[in-house]
Protein backbone atom coordinates (compact mmCIF):
# COMPACT_ATOMS: atom_id res chain seq x y z
CA UNK A 1 0.00 0.00 0.00
CA UNK A 2 2.67 2.55 0.76
CA UNK A 3 4.62 1.62 -2.46
CA UNK A 4 1.90 2.43 -4.34
CA UNK A 5 1.45 5.55 -2.78
CA UNK A 6 4.84 6.39 -3.15
CA UNK A 7 4.51 5.37 -6.67
CA UNK A 8 1.01 7.29 -7.82
CA UNK A 9 3.04 10.65 -5.91
CA UNK A 10 6.22 9.90 -7.95
CA UNK A 11 4.01 9.67 -10.60
CA UNK A 12 1.91 13.19 -10.12
CA UNK A 13 5.29 15.23 -9.80
CA UNK A 14 6.88 13.48 -13.06
CA UNK A 15 3.87 14.80 -14.79
CA UNK A 16 4.10 18.35 -12.83
CA UNK A 17 7.61 18.42 -13.42
CA UNK A 18 6.94 18.02 -17.39
CA UNK A 19 4.64 20.68 -17.43
CA UNK A 20 6.91 22.91 -15.58
CA UNK A 21 9.81 22.35 -18.41
CA UNK A 22 6.76 22.43 -21.23
CA UNK A 23 5.16 25.71 -19.41
CA UNK A 24 8.74 27.18 -19.16
CA UNK A 25 10.20 25.95 -22.93
CA UNK A 26 6.41 27.55 -24.54
CA UNK A 27 6.39 30.77 -22.21
CA UNK A 28 10.24 31.71 -22.57
CA UNK A 29 12.67 31.38 -25.30
CA UNK A 30 15.11 29.35 -23.49
CA UNK A 31 18.90 28.92 -24.66
CA UNK A 32 19.27 25.65 -26.28
CA UNK A 33 21.03 22.56 -24.78
CA UNK A 34 20.97 18.97 -24.12
CA UNK A 35 17.24 17.28 -24.08
CA UNK A 36 16.24 16.93 -20.47
CA UNK A 37 15.26 13.62 -19.27
CA UNK A 38 12.02 12.96 -17.18
CA UNK A 39 12.75 14.19 -13.20
CA UNK A 40 16.76 14.73 -13.52
CA UNK A 41 16.87 17.13 -16.32
CA UNK A 42 20.50 16.76 -17.62
CA UNK A 43 21.78 16.15 -13.70
CA UNK A 44 22.98 12.88 -14.68
CA UNK A 45 24.20 13.34 -18.71
CA UNK A 46 26.69 16.34 -16.60
CA UNK A 47 30.21 14.73 -15.83
CA UNK A 48 31.94 15.24 -13.20
CA UNK A 49 34.51 18.16 -13.93
CA UNK A 50 31.48 20.14 -15.12
CA UNK A 51 33.40 23.09 -16.49
CA UNK A 52 34.90 20.92 -18.85
CA UNK A 53 31.96 18.92 -19.69
CA UNK A 54 29.82 22.68 -20.50
CA UNK A 55 32.58 23.47 -22.93
CA UNK A 56 32.28 20.22 -24.70
CA UNK A 57 28.82 21.04 -24.42
CA UNK A 58 28.96 24.85 -25.23
CA UNK A 59 30.84 23.56 -28.95
CA UNK A 60 27.63 22.08 -29.86
CA UNK A 61 24.68 24.57 -28.24
CA UNK A 62 27.05 27.19 -28.49
CA UNK A 63 28.23 30.09 -25.79
CA UNK A 64 24.62 30.36 -23.93
CA UNK A 65 22.94 27.02 -22.72
CA UNK A 66 20.14 25.53 -20.91
CA UNK A 67 21.31 23.24 -18.30
CA UNK A 68 18.67 21.49 -16.15
CA UNK A 69 20.16 20.47 -12.64
CA UNK A 70 16.49 18.58 -12.31
CA UNK A 71 13.69 21.14 -12.12
CA UNK A 72 16.12 23.88 -11.50
CA UNK A 73 16.74 26.04 -15.12
CA UNK A 74 20.74 26.49 -15.46
CA UNK A 75 21.86 29.02 -17.94
CA UNK A 76 25.82 28.91 -18.84
CA UNK A 77 27.58 31.28 -20.70
CA UNK A 78 31.06 30.79 -22.31
CA UNK A 79 31.54 33.26 -24.59
CA UNK A 80 33.89 36.86 -23.41
CA UNK A 81 30.51 38.99 -24.48
CA UNK A 82 28.07 37.04 -22.70
CA UNK A 83 29.88 37.36 -19.74
CA UNK A 84 30.46 41.02 -20.15
CA UNK A 85 26.14 40.86 -20.53
CA UNK A 86 25.58 38.92 -17.37
CA UNK A 87 29.14 40.78 -14.78
CA UNK A 88 27.96 43.93 -16.01
CA UNK A 89 25.16 44.93 -18.77
CA UNK A 90 22.75 42.89 -16.40
CA UNK A 91 24.68 42.44 -13.05
CA UNK A 92 22.06 44.32 -10.72
CA UNK A 93 19.25 41.16 -12.14
CA UNK A 94 21.65 38.47 -11.76
CA UNK A 95 23.55 39.49 -8.52
CA UNK A 96 21.54 36.96 -5.89
CA UNK A 97 22.95 33.62 -4.91
CA UNK A 98 21.42 30.23 -5.06
CA UNK A 99 21.52 28.98 -1.61
CA UNK A 100 21.40 25.18 -1.12
CA UNK A 101 19.58 23.57 2.02
CA UNK A 102 23.65 23.22 3.44
CA UNK A 103 24.64 26.56 2.58
CA UNK A 104 21.12 28.27 4.26
CA UNK A 105 21.83 26.60 7.50
CA UNK A 106 25.96 27.46 7.36
CA UNK A 107 25.14 30.73 6.62
CA UNK A 108 21.76 31.67 8.74
CA UNK A 109 19.80 32.38 5.17
CA UNK A 110 23.13 34.52 3.97
CA UNK A 111 24.19 36.73 7.41
CA UNK A 112 27.33 36.62 5.76
CA UNK A 113 28.47 37.89 2.28
CA UNK A 114 29.32 34.97 0.13
CA UNK A 115 25.82 33.51 0.33
CA UNK A 116 23.97 37.02 0.62
CA UNK A 117 21.38 37.85 -1.67
CA UNK A 118 21.91 40.81 -3.35
CA UNK A 119 19.95 43.71 -0.97
CA UNK A 120 20.28 45.63 1.75
CA UNK A 121 22.13 43.43 3.96
CA UNK A 122 24.82 42.54 1.14
CA UNK A 123 25.56 45.97 0.23
CA UNK A 124 26.40 46.90 3.47
CA UNK A 125 28.73 44.12 4.46
CA UNK A 126 30.34 44.89 0.78
CA UNK A 127 30.45 47.74 2.26
CA UNK A 128 32.50 47.12 5.12
CA UNK A 129 35.27 44.95 3.47
CA UNK A 130 35.33 47.56 0.39
CA UNK A 131 36.14 50.61 2.92
CA UNK A 132 37.66 48.41 5.99
CA UNK A 133 38.33 44.98 5.48
CA UNK A 134 40.04 44.95 1.70
CA UNK A 135 41.63 48.65 1.73
CA UNK A 136 45.33 49.16 0.52
CA UNK A 137 46.20 50.60 3.98
CA UNK A 138 45.30 47.55 5.63
CA UNK A 139 46.65 45.34 3.16
CA UNK A 140 50.15 47.13 3.58
CA UNK A 141 49.75 46.85 7.24
CA UNK A 142 49.79 42.88 7.19
CA UNK A 143 52.07 42.59 4.48
CA UNK A 144 54.41 41.82 7.40
CA UNK A 145 52.86 38.72 8.12
CA UNK A 146 52.42 37.85 5.06
CA UNK A 147 56.20 37.60 4.07
CA UNK A 148 56.45 36.03 7.59
CA UNK A 149 54.61 33.03 6.38
CA UNK A 150 56.23 32.76 3.20
CA UNK A 151 59.95 32.68 4.90
CA UNK A 152 58.18 29.78 7.42
CA UNK A 153 57.03 27.68 4.14
CA UNK A 154 60.82 28.28 2.29
CA UNK A 155 62.27 27.39 5.50
CA UNK A 156 60.27 24.35 5.55
CA UNK A 157 61.01 23.22 2.01
CA UNK A 158 64.32 23.78 2.52
CA UNK A 159 64.50 21.40 5.53
CA UNK A 160 62.50 18.66 3.82
CA UNK A 161 64.05 18.66 0.35
CA UNK A 162 67.49 17.78 2.09
CA UNK A 163 69.40 21.59 2.10
CA UNK A 164 71.79 22.83 -0.24
CA UNK A 165 73.37 20.50 -1.97
CA UNK A 166 71.39 17.47 -0.16
CA UNK A 167 69.73 14.31 -1.94
CA UNK A 168 66.95 16.19 -3.69
CA UNK A 169 64.23 14.30 -2.22
CA UNK A 170 60.69 14.93 -4.11
CA UNK A 171 58.17 16.75 -1.72
CA UNK A 172 54.24 16.85 -2.05
CA UNK A 173 54.08 20.67 -2.71
CA UNK A 174 50.53 20.71 -1.55
CA UNK A 175 51.35 20.33 2.15
CA UNK A 176 52.99 23.41 2.23
CA UNK A 177 50.76 25.43 0.50
CA UNK A 178 47.88 24.50 2.23
CA UNK A 179 50.37 25.08 5.79
CA UNK A 180 51.08 28.78 4.07
CA UNK A 181 47.86 29.73 3.43
CA UNK A 182 46.15 28.44 5.99
CA UNK A 183 48.82 30.19 8.60
CA UNK A 184 48.44 33.12 6.47
CA UNK A 185 44.30 33.64 6.85
CA UNK A 186 43.98 32.60 10.13
CA UNK A 187 46.69 35.43 10.94
CA UNK A 188 45.13 38.09 9.04
CA UNK A 189 41.36 37.29 9.87
CA UNK A 190 41.34 35.63 13.01
CA UNK A 191 44.73 37.37 13.84
CA UNK A 192 45.97 33.72 15.35
CA UNK A 193 48.24 31.53 15.05
CA UNK A 194 47.58 28.18 15.81
CA UNK A 195 50.78 26.85 14.88
CA UNK A 196 53.79 27.21 16.42
CA UNK A 197 57.54 26.86 14.76
CA UNK A 198 58.50 23.16 14.99
CA UNK A 199 54.67 23.13 13.13
CA UNK A 200 52.62 21.89 16.29
CA UNK A 201 49.58 22.99 16.03
CA UNK A 202 47.56 24.32 19.71
CA UNK A 203 44.40 22.98 20.92
CA UNK A 204 41.87 26.43 19.66
CA UNK A 205 43.72 25.57 16.18
CA UNK A 206 43.21 21.58 15.93
CA UNK A 207 39.57 22.78 17.10
CA UNK A 208 39.57 25.12 13.96
CA UNK A 209 40.65 23.13 11.69
CA UNK A 210 37.91 20.01 13.32
CA UNK A 211 35.14 22.44 12.24
CA UNK A 212 36.95 23.10 8.94
CA UNK A 213 36.75 19.38 8.09
CA UNK A 214 33.31 18.77 9.73
CA UNK A 215 31.59 21.33 7.80
CA UNK A 216 33.37 20.80 4.43
CA UNK A 217 31.74 16.91 5.41
CA UNK A 218 28.15 18.11 5.35
CA UNK A 219 28.59 20.24 2.76
CA UNK A 220 29.55 17.17 1.06
CA UNK A 221 26.18 15.24 1.79
CA UNK A 222 24.10 17.03 -0.87
CA UNK A 223 23.66 15.85 -3.98
CA UNK A 224 20.54 15.43 -6.43
CA UNK A 225 17.48 16.16 -3.99
CA UNK A 226 18.89 19.86 -3.84
CA UNK A 227 17.81 19.70 -7.24
CA UNK A 228 14.92 18.28 -6.96
CA UNK A 229 12.75 20.00 -4.19
CA UNK A 230 9.77 17.90 -4.09
CA UNK A 231 11.90 14.58 -3.45
CA UNK A 232 13.66 16.35 -0.54
CA UNK A 233 11.29 15.10 2.16
CA UNK A 234 13.01 11.79 1.34
CA UNK A 235 16.08 13.13 1.89
CA UNK A 236 15.80 14.73 5.41
CA UNK A 237 19.26 17.04 6.27
CA UNK A 238 20.91 15.97 9.66
CA UNK A 239 19.64 19.48 10.62
CA UNK A 240 21.28 18.44 14.07
CA UNK A 241 24.36 17.41 12.81
CA UNK A 242 24.76 21.54 11.11
CA UNK A 243 23.49 22.81 14.62
CA UNK A 244 26.04 21.33 16.12
CA UNK A 245 28.73 22.23 13.82
CA UNK A 246 27.38 26.28 13.80
CA UNK A 247 27.02 26.10 17.85
CA UNK A 248 31.06 24.73 17.79
CA UNK A 249 31.92 27.28 14.96
CA UNK A 250 30.55 29.95 17.22
CA UNK A 251 32.04 28.87 20.77
CA UNK A 252 35.11 29.06 19.01
CA UNK A 253 35.28 32.56 17.10
CA UNK A 254 33.23 34.09 20.27
CA UNK A 255 36.06 33.01 22.69
CA UNK A 256 38.51 34.48 19.92
CA UNK A 257 36.73 37.61 19.71
CA UNK A 258 36.65 37.93 23.16
CA UNK A 259 40.76 37.24 23.59
CA UNK A 260 40.87 40.72 21.51
CA UNK A 261 38.43 42.51 22.90
CA UNK A 262 40.40 42.03 26.29
CA UNK A 263 43.67 42.65 25.01
CA UNK A 264 42.50 45.82 22.99
CA UNK A 265 40.92 47.36 26.17
CA UNK A 266 44.12 46.33 28.25
CA UNK A 267 46.63 47.65 25.63
CA UNK A 268 44.63 50.23 24.19
CA UNK A 269 45.74 49.30 20.68
CA UNK A 270 43.41 47.94 17.72
CA UNK A 271 45.30 45.70 15.59
CA UNK A 272 45.45 45.14 11.50
CA UNK A 273 43.58 41.98 11.91
CA UNK A 274 40.25 41.59 10.38
CA UNK A 275 38.52 40.42 13.75
CA UNK A 276 39.74 43.70 15.63
CA UNK A 277 38.67 45.80 12.52
CA UNK A 278 34.66 44.32 12.98
CA UNK A 279 34.45 44.36 16.31
CA UNK A 280 36.26 48.00 16.38
CA UNK A 281 33.68 49.51 13.90
CA UNK A 282 30.73 46.65 15.10
CA UNK A 283 28.31 49.61 16.56
CA UNK A 284 29.34 52.15 13.11
CA UNK A 285 28.52 49.58 10.71
CA UNK A 286 25.33 47.88 12.92
CA UNK A 287 26.60 44.38 12.65
CA UNK A 288 25.79 41.79 15.06
CA UNK A 289 28.18 39.22 16.12
CA UNK A 290 26.20 36.75 13.69
CA UNK A 291 27.65 39.00 10.94
CA UNK A 292 30.82 39.28 12.33
CA UNK A 293 31.01 35.29 12.76
CA UNK A 294 29.98 34.98 9.06
CA UNK A 295 32.23 37.56 7.53
CA UNK A 296 35.41 36.12 9.57
CA UNK A 297 34.36 32.72 8.32
CA UNK A 298 34.22 33.67 4.69
CA UNK A 299 37.46 34.66 4.38
CA UNK A 300 38.50 30.97 5.53
CA UNK A 301 35.95 29.38 2.56
CA UNK A 302 36.95 31.70 0.14
CA UNK A 303 40.84 32.32 0.08
CA UNK A 304 42.55 29.53 1.49
CA UNK A 305 42.26 26.67 -1.06
CA UNK A 306 41.94 29.34 -3.89
CA UNK A 307 45.70 30.62 -3.16
CA UNK A 308 46.93 27.72 -2.64
CA UNK A 309 45.34 26.45 -5.92
CA UNK A 310 46.37 28.72 -7.47
CA UNK A 311 50.42 28.40 -6.72
CA UNK A 312 49.94 24.68 -6.64
CA UNK A 313 48.82 25.04 -10.52
CA UNK A 314 51.53 27.46 -11.53
CA UNK A 315 54.21 25.25 -10.38
CA UNK A 316 52.89 22.29 -11.97
CA UNK A 317 53.51 24.51 -15.44
CA UNK A 318 57.08 25.83 -14.51
CA UNK A 319 58.14 22.39 -14.24
CA UNK A 320 56.39 21.58 -17.62
CA UNK A 321 57.96 24.49 -18.88
CA UNK A 322 61.57 24.88 -17.93
CA UNK A 323 61.93 27.75 -20.22
CA UNK A 324 59.85 29.88 -18.40
CA UNK A 325 60.98 28.73 -15.00
CA UNK A 326 64.41 29.92 -16.03
CA UNK A 327 63.11 32.85 -17.37
CA UNK A 328 61.48 33.99 -14.51
CA UNK A 329 64.91 33.02 -12.05
CA UNK A 330 66.61 35.10 -14.66
CA UNK A 331 64.80 38.01 -13.80
CA UNK A 332 64.22 37.11 -9.86
CA UNK A 333 67.94 37.25 -9.86
CA UNK A 334 68.43 40.24 -11.57
CA UNK A 335 65.99 42.39 -9.80
CA UNK A 336 66.84 40.45 -5.94
CA UNK A 337 69.94 39.63 -6.48
CA UNK A 338 71.64 36.23 -4.91
CA UNK A 339 72.20 37.54 -1.07
CA UNK A 340 68.61 39.13 -0.81
CA UNK A 341 65.12 37.41 -0.63
CA UNK A 342 62.03 38.57 -2.60
CA UNK A 343 59.68 41.04 -1.04
CA UNK A 344 56.36 42.18 -1.94
CA UNK A 345 57.75 45.98 -2.95
CA UNK A 346 59.92 44.51 -5.67
CA UNK A 347 56.56 43.21 -7.19
CA UNK A 348 56.69 46.23 -9.46
CA UNK A 349 59.88 45.43 -10.76
CA UNK A 350 59.11 41.79 -11.84
CA UNK A 351 56.85 42.00 -14.77
CA UNK A 352 57.79 38.78 -16.17
CA UNK A 353 56.38 37.12 -12.40
CA UNK A 354 53.31 38.66 -12.97
CA UNK A 355 52.57 37.34 -16.32
CA UNK A 356 53.36 33.87 -14.81
CA UNK A 357 50.58 34.68 -12.74
CA UNK A 358 48.18 35.39 -14.77
CA UNK A 359 48.99 33.06 -17.46
CA UNK A 360 48.21 30.35 -14.78
CA UNK A 361 45.28 31.51 -13.61
CA UNK A 362 44.03 32.39 -17.09
CA UNK A 363 44.17 27.90 -17.99
CA UNK A 364 43.77 27.29 -13.90
CA UNK A 365 41.55 29.40 -12.37
CA UNK A 366 40.52 28.34 -9.12
CA UNK A 367 36.52 28.72 -9.28
CA UNK A 368 36.51 27.82 -12.95
CA UNK A 369 32.72 28.40 -13.19
CA UNK A 370 32.79 30.99 -10.59
CA UNK A 371 29.97 31.19 -7.78
CA UNK A 372 26.83 30.64 -9.44
CA UNK A 373 24.88 33.82 -9.62
CA UNK A 374 20.92 33.68 -9.28
CA UNK A 375 18.34 35.78 -11.55
CA UNK A 376 16.12 38.37 -9.43
CA UNK A 377 13.77 38.82 -12.08
CA UNK A 378 13.49 38.03 -15.55
CA UNK A 379 15.91 38.73 -17.93
CA UNK A 380 17.53 38.72 -21.43
CA UNK A 381 20.75 37.26 -22.15
CA UNK A 382 21.94 37.74 -26.21
CA UNK A 383 18.28 36.63 -27.56
CA UNK A 384 17.06 34.54 -25.18
CA UNK A 385 15.17 34.63 -21.77
CA UNK A 386 16.97 33.98 -18.62
CA UNK A 387 13.47 33.65 -16.24
CA UNK A 388 13.45 34.81 -12.69
CA UNK A 389 15.04 32.39 -10.55
CA UNK A 390 17.46 30.70 -13.42
CA UNK A 391 20.83 29.82 -12.06
CA UNK A 392 23.43 31.52 -13.88
CA UNK A 393 27.08 30.06 -14.35
CA UNK A 394 30.09 31.89 -16.23
CA UNK A 395 32.50 29.30 -17.52
CA UNK A 396 35.38 31.55 -16.79
CA UNK A 397 37.68 28.58 -17.62
CA UNK A 398 36.19 28.22 -21.23
CA UNK A 399 36.85 32.01 -22.15
CA UNK A 400 40.08 31.90 -21.56
CA UNK A 401 40.54 28.95 -23.56
CA UNK A 402 38.22 30.88 -26.40
CA UNK A 403 40.35 30.68 -29.65
CA UNK A 404 38.50 33.62 -30.84
CA UNK A 405 39.95 35.46 -28.32
CA UNK A 406 43.27 33.91 -27.52
CA UNK A 407 46.02 33.34 -29.83
CA UNK A 408 47.24 29.91 -29.19
CA UNK A 409 45.08 29.55 -26.31
CA UNK A 410 46.45 26.25 -24.61
CA UNK A 411 49.77 27.10 -24.86
CA UNK A 412 51.50 28.50 -21.51
CA UNK A 413 52.99 31.04 -22.60
CA UNK A 414 53.57 34.23 -19.96
CA UNK A 415 54.83 36.40 -23.20
CA UNK A 416 51.41 37.02 -24.07
CA UNK A 417 51.14 39.34 -21.40
CA UNK A 418 53.68 41.09 -22.23
CA UNK A 419 52.58 41.58 -25.67
CA UNK A 420 49.01 42.71 -24.56
CA UNK A 421 48.42 44.30 -20.97
CA UNK A 422 45.36 42.29 -19.79
CA UNK A 423 43.75 43.23 -16.76
CA UNK A 424 42.86 39.99 -14.03
CA UNK A 425 40.62 42.03 -12.16
CA UNK A 426 37.26 41.99 -13.35
CA UNK A 427 37.74 44.66 -15.99
CA UNK A 428 38.64 42.47 -18.83
CA UNK A 429 35.56 39.92 -19.57
CA UNK A 430 38.69 37.55 -21.20
CA UNK A 431 40.13 36.83 -18.10
CA UNK A 432 38.07 36.41 -15.19
CA UNK A 433 39.71 34.38 -12.86
CA UNK A 434 38.02 36.66 -9.55
CA UNK A 435 35.12 37.19 -11.90
CA UNK A 436 33.56 40.37 -12.43
CA UNK A 437 30.61 43.63 -11.67
CA UNK A 438 28.57 43.50 -7.85
CA UNK A 439 30.17 40.19 -6.64
CA UNK A 440 33.63 40.55 -7.71
CA UNK A 441 35.89 38.99 -5.39
CA UNK A 442 36.89 41.49 -2.59
CA UNK A 443 40.31 39.40 -1.59
CA UNK A 444 41.67 39.50 -5.36
CA UNK A 445 44.23 42.27 -5.01
CA UNK A 446 45.62 39.80 -0.97
CA UNK A 447 45.07 36.80 -3.25
CA UNK A 448 47.57 38.63 -5.75
CA UNK A 449 49.81 39.35 -3.35
CA UNK A 450 49.76 35.88 -1.73
CA UNK A 451 50.33 33.93 -5.12
CA UNK A 452 52.69 36.20 -6.54
CA UNK A 453 54.79 36.05 -3.24
CA UNK A 454 54.72 32.33 -2.82
CA UNK A 455 56.00 32.02 -6.50
CA UNK A 456 58.46 34.60 -5.97
CA UNK A 457 59.81 32.96 -3.33
CA UNK A 458 59.47 29.91 -4.53
CA UNK A 459 60.88 30.46 -7.91
CA UNK A 460 64.12 32.66 -6.51
CA UNK A 461 65.32 30.69 -3.94
CA UNK A 462 64.73 26.56 -5.75
CA UNK A 463 65.29 25.11 -8.65
CA UNK A 464 61.77 22.61 -9.63
CA UNK A 465 62.21 19.51 -11.80
CA UNK A 466 60.11 16.62 -11.75
CA UNK A 467 60.80 13.50 -9.40
CA UNK A 468 63.25 11.41 -10.62
CA UNK A 469 62.50 8.92 -13.68
CA UNK A 470 60.07 11.16 -14.72
CA UNK A 471 59.28 13.47 -17.33
CA UNK A 472 57.86 17.14 -16.86
CA UNK A 473 55.56 16.02 -19.68
CA UNK A 474 54.28 13.45 -17.49
CA UNK A 475 53.07 15.64 -14.48
CA UNK A 476 49.07 14.62 -14.67
CA UNK A 477 47.46 17.88 -14.84
CA UNK A 478 43.85 16.68 -14.38
CA UNK A 479 41.50 18.30 -12.12
CA UNK A 480 39.76 16.93 -9.62
CA UNK A 481 35.68 17.64 -9.66
CA UNK A 482 34.19 20.30 -7.18
CA UNK A 483 33.93 24.21 -6.72
CA UNK A 484 37.30 24.77 -6.18
CA UNK A 485 39.62 23.11 -8.51
CA UNK A 486 42.30 20.78 -7.04
CA UNK A 487 44.51 18.65 -9.25
CA UNK A 488 43.51 15.00 -8.94
CA UNK A 489 47.31 13.93 -7.88
CA UNK A 490 48.49 16.58 -6.07
CA UNK A 491 51.74 17.76 -7.29
CA UNK A 492 55.12 15.54 -6.14
CA UNK A 493 58.47 17.40 -7.24
CA UNK A 494 62.40 18.12 -6.34
CA UNK A 495 63.20 21.47 -4.82
CA UNK A 496 66.99 22.20 -5.22
CA UNK A 497 68.18 25.23 -3.29
CA UNK A 498 69.84 28.07 -5.00
CA UNK A 499 70.98 31.00 -2.83
CA UNK A 500 73.05 30.43 -0.04
CA UNK A 501 71.69 28.29 3.19
CA UNK A 502 71.34 31.42 5.39
CA UNK A 503 68.89 32.59 3.57
CA UNK A 504 66.42 29.79 4.49
CA UNK A 505 65.75 30.72 7.72
CA UNK A 506 62.25 32.31 8.88
C1 LIG B 1 43.74 33.50 -6.18
C2 LIG B 1 42.88 33.67 -5.21
C3 LIG B 1 41.39 33.89 -5.38
C4 LIG B 1 40.57 33.68 -6.46
C5 LIG B 1 40.96 33.17 -7.83
C6 LIG B 1 39.23 34.08 -6.06
C7 LIG B 1 38.11 34.02 -6.89
C8 LIG B 1 36.83 34.37 -6.49
C9 LIG B 1 35.66 34.27 -7.33
C10 LIG B 1 35.63 33.77 -8.77
C11 LIG B 1 34.60 34.68 -6.59
C12 LIG B 1 33.13 34.70 -7.02
C13 LIG B 1 32.77 35.93 -7.80
C14 LIG B 1 31.31 35.91 -8.22
O1 LIG B 1 30.47 35.31 -7.58
O2 LIG B 1 31.00 36.54 -9.24
C15 LIG B 1 35.09 35.05 -5.29
C16 LIG B 1 34.31 35.53 -4.27
C17 LIG B 1 34.78 35.84 -3.02
N1 LIG B 1 36.08 35.82 -2.60
FE1 LIG B 1 37.70 35.30 -3.71
N2 LIG B 1 39.27 34.51 -4.77
C18 LIG B 1 40.57 34.43 -4.31
C19 LIG B 1 41.05 34.80 -3.07
C20 LIG B 1 40.29 35.33 -2.06
C21 LIG B 1 40.80 35.75 -0.78
C22 LIG B 1 42.27 35.70 -0.37
C23 LIG B 1 39.73 36.17 -0.04
C24 LIG B 1 39.69 36.70 1.36
C25 LIG B 1 40.54 36.45 2.30
C26 LIG B 1 38.54 36.02 -0.88
C27 LIG B 1 37.26 36.34 -0.49
C28 LIG B 1 36.13 36.21 -1.29
C29 LIG B 1 34.78 36.49 -0.83
C30 LIG B 1 34.38 36.95 0.57
C31 LIG B 1 33.93 36.28 -1.92
C32 LIG B 1 32.41 36.44 -1.98
C33 LIG B 1 32.06 37.78 -2.61
C34 LIG B 1 30.57 37.99 -2.80
O3 LIG B 1 29.80 37.05 -2.82
O4 LIG B 1 30.18 39.15 -2.93
N3 LIG B 1 38.92 35.52 -2.09
N4 LIG B 1 36.45 34.86 -5.26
Amino acid sequence: MFFTNVYVVALLFAGLVTLLYVLLRGKYHLPPGPHPRLFVGNLYDIKPVRFRCFWEWSKIYGPIMSVWFGSTLNVVVSSSELAKEVLKDKDQQLAARNRTRAANLFSRNGQDLIWADYGPHYVKVRKVCTLELFTPKRLEALRPLREDEVSAMVESIFKDCGGKGGESKAIVLKKYLSAVTFNNITRIAFGKRFVDGDGNIDPQGVEFKDIIAQGMKLGACIKTPEFIPWIRWMFPLQKEEFLKHGMRRDNLTKLIMQEHTIARETSGETKQHFIDALLSLQKQHDLTDTHIIGLLWDMITAGMDTTAISVEWAMSELVRNPRVQQKAQEELDRVIGMENVAKEVDFSKLHYLQCVVKESLRLHPPTPLMLPHKATEDVKIGSYDVPKGTVVHVNVWAVARDPAVWKDPLAFRPERFLEEDVDIKGHDYRLLPFGAGRRVCPGAQLGLNLVELMLARLLHQFSWLPPDGMQAEDIDMTERAGVVTFMAKPLEVVAQPRLPAHLYTR
